[in-house]
């Protein structure tokens, strides 16, 4: 092994390709190019085939049927689909729902859908979470009544990764007719996942969380009952009219793929990350007294830490002495915004201590010996950081 190989601890932010996804999709960027839309020929039957075979595969790790499944670019498309494509299809149809609840933890492209759709006359009710980050079910379910159309609940945080109880919810938003959407980007892979189980309408996947290429998403869209949408583009009405494009085949059978891989093996990666991350937690603990992990502990996804240092600190500045280690403040979306989280500050987490709070998140290829290193560089970097002056 290298021995300044950095250490990668922000799977959260993006996961490594698995050498399998990259191997199943070589062929069909090299040998087979052809359009899955081309069905005149061999060439494109077989990339349509291919790419069934995906949709099968994304449909079977959530419990869905393939047809079920639209392939998009990534979850901001998938979010950005179920959202406004669910709202805009219900005025179409004459509904009178115009209520859109969800989580002030939800991540941005959930929060700004919903919020661009106010300006067309929907109204947005954005709950606040409790300080574990978990939704209050009590006031969930007071506001989700006979005029709300959609309730979006994400189910793992990208932050702060905890787990929304979403049975309980999707069984809430059901009993009040209107349609759940969770945004399942952070989940798929990491904890089970089953579209009957949680009562989900609609449920958007990333590839590039679950160890398969960037740029590739796909949305579940129930059947039974039949959810409908208006689609957010206009063109040749590929993905049976909800989005008009061409499929990337190679993409697509590399989500498939990676799918493939986290319905067998994500489990297996759950119980090996979870021990990497309590040592890495003991480590630090053992030289940091004083730091704090943030969000609920028992309902958490594998593999997440976000910890507030003691300070007066600047993670940034932690990161700076720990060049080391790959790890982040917060969402990558939003990591070179001068604003701390405003994950953490819906759990009520001061401005100073959101600015001293670290997002690690644990993946399948990090091994044992990168936990050990990182515990000692992070401690390190902490110790130089306070030394030299917070917020210098
Ligand atoms: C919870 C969550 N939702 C949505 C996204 C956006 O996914 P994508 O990068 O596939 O558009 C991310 C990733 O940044 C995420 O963590
Ligand atoms: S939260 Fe992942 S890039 Fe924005």
């Amino acid at each position: 092994m290298r021995p300044n190989r950095p250490i990668y601890l922000d799977n959260h932010a993006t996961t490594p390709v698995d050498p399998r996804v990259l191997a199943a999709m070589r062929p069909w960027w090299e040998e087979n190019f052809a359009n899955p839309h081309s069905v005149e020929h061999a060439m494109g039957r077989a990339a349509e085939e291919a790419v069934e075979q995906a949709r099968a595969e994304i449909a079977e790790l959530i419990g869905a049927e393939a047809r079920e499944v639209v392939l998009t670019s990534g979850a901001t498309e998938s979010n950005n689909l179920a959202i406004k494509g669910a709202a805009r299809f219900a005025v179409q149809q004459g509904s009178e729902r115009r209520r859109i609840v969800t989580l002030a933890t939800e991540h941005k492209c959930v929060l700004e859908s919903i919020r661009d759709l106010a300006a067309e006359g929907f109204e947005p009710a954005i709950l606040p979470v409790g300080p574990d980050g978990l939704a209050d079910l009590d006031r969930l379910r007071q506001a989700v009544d006979d005029r709300t159309l959609l309730v979006s609940v994400m189910a793992v945080n990208n932050e702060i990764g905890v787990v929304q109880d979403l049975a309980a919810i999707g069984a809430l938003a059901r009993e009040a007719g209107a349609l759940f959407h969770t945004d399942a980007a952070q989940a798929a892979g990491r904890i089970p996942l089953d579209v009957e189980a949680i009562r989900a309408d609609l449920l958007s996947l990333s590839g590039h969380k679950i160890y398969g290429p960037k740029g590739i998403g796909a949305l579940y869209v129930r059947r039974r009952p039949r959810v409908r949408l208006a689609p957010l583009f206009s063109g040749g009405g590929q993905e049976r009219g909800f989005r008009s494009g061409t499929l990337p085949a190679p993409l697509v059978v590399g989500l498939g793929e990676a799918a493939r891989i986290a319905a067998i093996e994500g489990m297996l990666d759950a119980g090996r990350v979870s021990e990497q991350r309590d040592i890495l937690l003991r480590g630090l603990e053992a030289r940091v007294p004083g730091i704090r992990v943030n969000g609920s502990r028992a309902a958490r996804v594998p593999g997440n830490l976000n910890l507030t240092f003691p300070g007066p600190v600047d993670a940034q500045g932690i990161m700076q002495a720990a060049p080391g280690v790959c790890v982040s403040t917060g969402s990558a979306c939003s990591s070179a915004a001068v604003e701390p989280s405003y994950v953490l500050r819906a759990l009520g987490i001061p401005e100073a201590e959101a600015r001293a709070t670290l997002r690690i998140g644990i993946g399948r290829f990090t091994s044992p010996a990168d936990v050990d290193r990182a515990a000692a560089a992070l401690a390190e970097g902490w110790r130089a950081a306070s030394a030299s002056g917070a917020g210098e």
